[in-house]
C-alpha cells in the first residue's frame, strides 16, 4: 500500500507547506503543516480557545464516532522559533493522500502560543522525525508514519516541495521521475530524534569545494537553511550589496543582485541550491532576505525549505538513511 498527497506553499515566501488531512468518521479535513523537525501530531480543535481558533478549521473529536479519548494523556511542545502549544490526546482515524491510520494519537490544542494564533494557513502540524521525540506523557505516542510504516510497500516517504508551486509527499514508495539526478544516501543518526546526517563540503557558486563538517537534519517545517557562520559569512561575502541587518536578524541584499548558487555535499555526491531559491523574500524596498541564515544558538545546522526545495528527499525508516537527489 501507498499513500501520495499534494503541498503547496502557504504564502508568496514559501514559508511553510500545507497537506490536507482526513481525520476521524466522517472525515474532518484540516490544513496541517508536515514538519520532519518534530514528532507531534497535534491540530487546533473543539477544545481550543475560540478566540485562538477564529480563522483555524478545527478537528471536534465528540463529532467522530471513531475517537477515543486517551485519559490522563496530555502533551506540551516548545519549537525552535519559541512558538509552542499544549493540550490532551484523542486517538482516531487519520487519512494522508489515501492512506489511513487507525487509532493515531491526535493530539487536541487547549493552548497554543500567538503565533499558531496569528497563522492561520495551518490547523497544526504533523510530526514526521523519530518517536522519540514525542511529547505525550506519560506514554509516549507513535507518529503517523511510524503507524503507517508496517503497512506499507516501504517503510519510505519522499518530500517534494517546490518554490511557488504545488509538491507531494509520498509515502510507500519513491517516484524517482521526480528527480533529474540519481539518489545519493547517508546514513542518518537517531539518537536525538531527527532526520540528521553529516555533510563533509560546501561550494559558493562555481568555486572549490571547502572541507567543512556539518551536523544537520533534514527539516520541512523550517523555512530557511541555516548553517554556521562560517559558512554564511563566505557566502555572503559573494554578494555585493550583502550586509547583516541587526533588525531583521539576517543577512539582507539588494533584491535585484544575481545570487550565487550554494551547494552541500551528501556522500561522494553534491546538491545544489540555486541563487534565485537564497533570494528568499522582500522585506522593504528594494531589500530582500537571505534563504541561508546561521543556525549560531540552535546547536545544529538545518537544511529547511530552501535546501529541500533544490531536491527530492528521502526519509528511509527501514535503512536508517536519508537520500538526495537533485531535482
Ligand atoms: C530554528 S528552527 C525555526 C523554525 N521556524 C521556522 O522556520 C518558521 C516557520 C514559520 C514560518 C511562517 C509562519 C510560522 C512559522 O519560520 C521562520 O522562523 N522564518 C521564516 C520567515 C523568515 N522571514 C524568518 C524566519 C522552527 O521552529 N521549526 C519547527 C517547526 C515549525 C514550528 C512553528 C510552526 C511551523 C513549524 C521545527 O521544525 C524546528 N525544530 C527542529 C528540531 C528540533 C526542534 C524544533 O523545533
Amino acid at each position: 500500500q501507498t499513500g501520495s498527497a499534494p503541498n503547496h506553499p502557504s504564502d508568496s515566501e514559501d514559508d511553510e507547506y500545507i497537506t490536507n488531512v482526513s481525520i476521524g468518521t466522517p472525515a474532518q479535513v484540516l490544513p496541517l503543516d508536515f514538519d520532519t523537525g518534530s514528532s507531534d501530531l497535534w491540530v487546533f480543535s473543539s477544545e481550543t480557545p475560540s478566540s485562538s481558533a477564529r480563522g483555524h478549521t478545527i478537528y471536534t473529536p465528540s463529532k467522530s464516532s471513531t475517537s477515543k479519548k486517551v485519559s490522563g494523556a496530555s502533551w506540551s511542545i516548545t519549537y525552535g522559533d519559541n512558538s509552542s502549544s499544549s493540550g490532551d490526546v484523542y486517538t482516531d482515524t487519520v487519512s494522508i493522500g489515501g492512506f489511513s491510520v487507525t487509532g493515531q494519537a491526535v493530539e487536541s490544542a487547549t493552548k497554543v502560543s500567538s503565533q499558531f494564533v496569528q497563522d492561520t494557513s495551518n490547523s497544526g502540524l504533523v510530526g514526521l522525525a523519530l518517536d522519540s521525540g514525542n511529547t505525550v506523557k506519560p506514554t509516549k505516542q507513535k507518529t503517523w508514519f511510524s503507524n503507517a510504516s508496517s503497512h506499507l510497500a516501504s517503510p519510505v516517504f519522499t518530500a517534494d516541495l517546490n518554490h511557488q508551486a504545488d509538491g507531494s509527499y509520498n509515502f510507500g514508495f519513491i517516484d524517482t521521475s521526480l528527480a533529474s539526478g540519481p539518489i545519493t544516501y547517508v546514513p542518518i543518526s537517531t539518537g536525538n530524534g531527527f532526520w540528521e546526517f553529516t555533510s563533509s563540503s560546501y561550494a559558493i557558486g562555481g568555486g572549490s569545494s571547502k572541507k567543512h563538517s556539518t551536523d544537520g537534519i533534514a527539516d520541512t517545517g523550517t523555512t530557511l537553511l541555516l548553517l554556521d557562520d562560517t559558512i554564511v559569512d563566505a557566502y555572503y561575502n559573494q554578494v555585493q550589496s550583502a550586509q547583516y541587518d541587526d533588525s531583521q536578524e539576517g543577512y539582507t541584499f539588494d533584491c535585484s543582485e544575481d545570487l550565487p548558487s550554494f551547494s552541500f555535499a551528501v556522500g561522494s555526491s553534491t546538491i545544489t541550491v540555486p541563487g534565485s531559491l537564497i533570494n528568499f523574500a522582500p522585506v522593504d524596498g528594494n531589500t530582500c532576505f537571505g534563504g541561508l541564515q546561521s543556525d549560531d544558538g540552535i546547536g545544529i545546522s538545518i537544511f529547511g525549505d530552501v535546501a529541500i526545495k533544490a531536491a527530492l528527499v528521502v526519509f528511509d525508516l527501514g535503512n536508517k538513511r536519508l537520500g538526495w537527489a537533485q531535482k
